[in-house]
């Protein structure tokens, strides 16, 4: 039998990096979607675990046998979430040494490693094949990271028999797991996203499990209700970068100018916070409207100037800023920064001045 599961990218409309210094922030799914699906494959003398990554062109195998040497046989298969410890993490990055992973596409190694780290501790040495595709851009700040790590998560503990869909598979529709059940999914999520970024916040894989628009602060999520629609345009400056990265320059200069970051933070947690009540007021004319995406830009704009501060802008996304302000709409980069894409406020009533 096959399993399929999908889950969604995302956009940060206030508080990236500041949320991981525990700060809040608000995230909302998009309709682009990152799936995986598995097949276990009958015990046999050719065991081994196959990756198709549909997106990249790359397959991937990997011998039972092999794994069971490098991980050792007690290593893997777990209860419940648990992190990847620094020795599993070094036999990971030997398993994948193996692999001839083209110079160009070394950036996929976190991917693999946390592949190969959910599949072992969810299900072992059992020999199966799994095949991703995704319609996210990688390393662009729309979340890909966390809608592997949740979709994979998803397929992987169903294919174990762990979670299960209420009244199993229907044809074609998706079906949504129990409240219990996501919560598995997305701590096992978590553990995946921090072998990729490092030190997540946890916000990426909680908005790609759960969905909808959050707020989220310190590991805790409240759902958020939007009333009116936010329509924000997806611009991808097509600049590589990797959040991992990103995430530990802020965290750099955190510790060099303790005070001066902790008052970015705190300014953005108020911004975040802001925003989020915002969102969820209702707007009934055209005046309650225009002030509510007026109140929404400006603070989008002042958490631009704030992620400057933090050293995660770009040259690329600046010259969205000012590409856009020239038709007076307000943009902010979303996700990680230092390039990907960035966000810009689509009012109901556009008056274009230029
Ligand atoms: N479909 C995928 N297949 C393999 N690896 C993936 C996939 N999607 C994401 N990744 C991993 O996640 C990394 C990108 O994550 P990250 O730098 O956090 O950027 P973002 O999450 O914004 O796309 C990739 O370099 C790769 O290692
Ligand atoms: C920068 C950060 O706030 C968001 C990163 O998102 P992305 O990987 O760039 O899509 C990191 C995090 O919260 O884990
Ligand atoms: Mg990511």
């Amino acid at each position: 039998m096959e399993v399929r599961a999908r889950a969604p990218g995302k956009i940060i409309l206030a508080g990236e990096h500041a949320v991981v210094h525990g700060s809040a922030a608000v995230a909302a799914a998009i309709d682009l979607y990152t799936s995986s699906s598995i097949r276990l494959l009958p015990a046999g003398d050719a065991d081994a675990v196959e990756l198709d990554l549909k997106d990249s062109g790359l397959t991937f195998s990997w011998a039972c046998s092999r794994l069971r040497d490098v991980l050792g046989e007690g290593c893997c298969k777990a209860e419940a979430p648990r992190p990847c410890s620094s020795d599993e993490l070094a036999a990971l990055a030997k398993l994948l040494e193996e692999q001839e992973i083209p110079e160009a596409k070394i950036w996929l190694s976190a991917g693999l490693s946390a592949f190969l780290f959910l599949y072992t501790s969810i299900l072992g040495f059992k020999p199966g094949r799994v095949v991703v595709s995704s319609d996210l851009p990688m390393g662009a700040g729309l979340g890909s990271s966390a809608a592997f790590c949740v979709s994979m998560s998803g397929a992987l503990l169903t294919a174990a028999g762990v979670v299960a869909v209420a009244g199993g598979s229907q044809g074609e529709e998706w079906q949504v797991f129990e409240k219990d059940d996501l919560e598995l999914v997305n701590r096992w999520a978590f553990q995946g996203e921090k072998i990729i970024h490092g030190k997540p916040s946890g916000i990426d894989n909680a908005v790609s499990t759960f969905g909808s628009m959050i707020k989220f602060k310190k590991g805790t999520l409240t759902n958020l209700k939007s009333r009116n629609p936010v329509k924000m345009l997806i611009t991808d400056t097509r600049v590589g970068r990797n959040t991992k990265a990103l995430v530990a320059g802020v965290s750099e200069r955190a510790s060099r100018h303790p005070d001066a970051m902790a008052s970015v933070f705190n300014a953005v947690n108020s911004i975040s916070e802001e925003l989020s009540s915002i969102v969820e007021l209702a707007a009934e004319d055209e005046i309650a409207i225009t002030s509510k995406e007026d109140k929404l830009a400006e603070l989008m704009e002042m958490n631009q100037g704030l992620l400057q501060c933090m050293g995660v802008s770009h040259a690329s996304i600046e010259t969205v800023l000012r590409t856009t302000l020239k038709y007076n709409l307000v943009s902010k980069l979303t996700g990680a920064g230092g390039g990907g894409c960035v966000l810009t406020l689509i009012p109901t009533c556009i008056l274009f001045t230029s």
